[in-house]
């Protein structure tokens, strides 16, 4: 069973040290939140929420983290999250698992960029097994169909309106043109075209920002085009004026299966925010492993005991 005060006798100061960690970070590099948001939801997803995509690769193991599309997980992420662990290490030694902290790192985040403040309870412990190739299948890519994306969700016993609402994340954070230049560059194979569901003007845009991202792997745009780095409806109203980054993204404005989602969230922030809290609390506490099951890592990116 996890609470809200699990760490009350054991380790009174967590959520103030978090909180302070958090807030330094957060305002020295503002892709902090899009970072951890990302890092958690890829954790939730592969073994649930016990931070398994912080485990680094060694010679007997290649870890979730080194996987293909974990690759592009952004180092402030993990940065935060080993932050708090050194601060809270100090405190109160062994007692606070990494997986607890990235919950409450991404809920501080969350909110510091002006979205929902949601309660979030502890006790997760962190897991034993981290394998690079059990992330592929479990986690959605932006060229899949739209039925495939909702089965993945499904099988983590996520429904359409909860996909929806928890992809709302993307008002915050940014892509690499490579996970949508299909959509830019000879998008009909036949003439240098773009996908005739983008705004033309934001077509053009984007094809000049990621004119040279073959060379320049690291060229990415925002995911939001309007308000980058605030947690906002803004995603959604963008949906339905072809400024929808990613295919994935742009596919639930056509379908009739997402599109009454979509018109609902842009028109009302306070609804979509609901949905977003009770969606990424059901993510918070996906297959967690408590008591036996797992352990408090000393540090986030190795098991207590090297596993040859
Ligand atoms: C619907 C299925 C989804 C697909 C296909 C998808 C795909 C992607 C892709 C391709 C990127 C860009 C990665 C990069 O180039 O660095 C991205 C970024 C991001 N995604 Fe998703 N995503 C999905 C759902 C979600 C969900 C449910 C969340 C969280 C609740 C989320 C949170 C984020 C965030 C915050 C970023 C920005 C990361 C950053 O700025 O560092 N995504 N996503
Ligand atoms: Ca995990
Ligand atoms: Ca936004």
């Amino acid at each position: 069973r996890l609470t809200q005060n699990y760490y009350q006798k054991t380790c009174p100061d967590f959520e103030k040290i978090v909180q302070q960690v958090v807030t330094d970070k957060q305002l020295a590099s503002p892709t902090t939140a899009a970072a951890a948001l990302r890092l958690f939801f890829h954790d939730c997803m592969v073994e649930g929420c016990d931070a398994s995509v912080l485990i680094a690769s060694n010679a007997f193991n290649k870890a979730e983290r080194d996987s293909d599309i974990n690759l592009s997980l952004p180092g402030d992420g993990f940065e935060v999250v080993t932050r708090i662990k050194t601060a809270l290490e100090l405190q109160c030694p062994g007692i606070v698992s990494c997986a607890d902290i990235l919950a409450a790192a991404t809920r501080n985040l969350i909110s510091m960029v002006g979205g929902p403040y949601y309660p979030v309870r502890f006790g997760r412990k962190d897991g034993f097994v981290s394998k690079a190739e059990a992330v592929d299948g479990n986690l959605a890519r932006s060229n899949m169909s739209l039925s495939q994306i909702i089965n993945l969700f499904a099988a983590r016993k996520l429904n359409i309106k909860e996909m929806v609402a928890l992809t709302g994340a993307h008002t915050i954070g940014f892509s690499h043109c490579k996970e949508f230049s299909n959509r830019i560059f000879n998008f009909s194979k036949t003439s240098d075209d773009y996908d005739p569901s983008y705004n033309p003007k934001y077509a053009e845009g984007l094809r000049r920002l990621c004119a040279n991202y073959t060379k320049d792997p690291q060229m990415s745009a925002y995911n939001d085009v309007i308000t980058p780095g605030k947690f906002d409806n803004m995603y959604f109203k963008n949906l339905q004026k072809g400024l929808g980054l990613l295919a994935s993204d742009q596919a639930m404005a056509v379908d009739g299966r997402t599109r009454p989602l979509i018109d609902l969230y842009a028109a009302n922030q306070t609804i979509w925010f609901q949905d977003f809290v009770h969606a990424i609390q059901k993510v918070s506490v996906h297959n967690v492993k408590t008591g036996r099951k797992g352990e408090v890592r000393r540090r986030c990116d190795a098991f207590n005991n090297l596993k040859t």
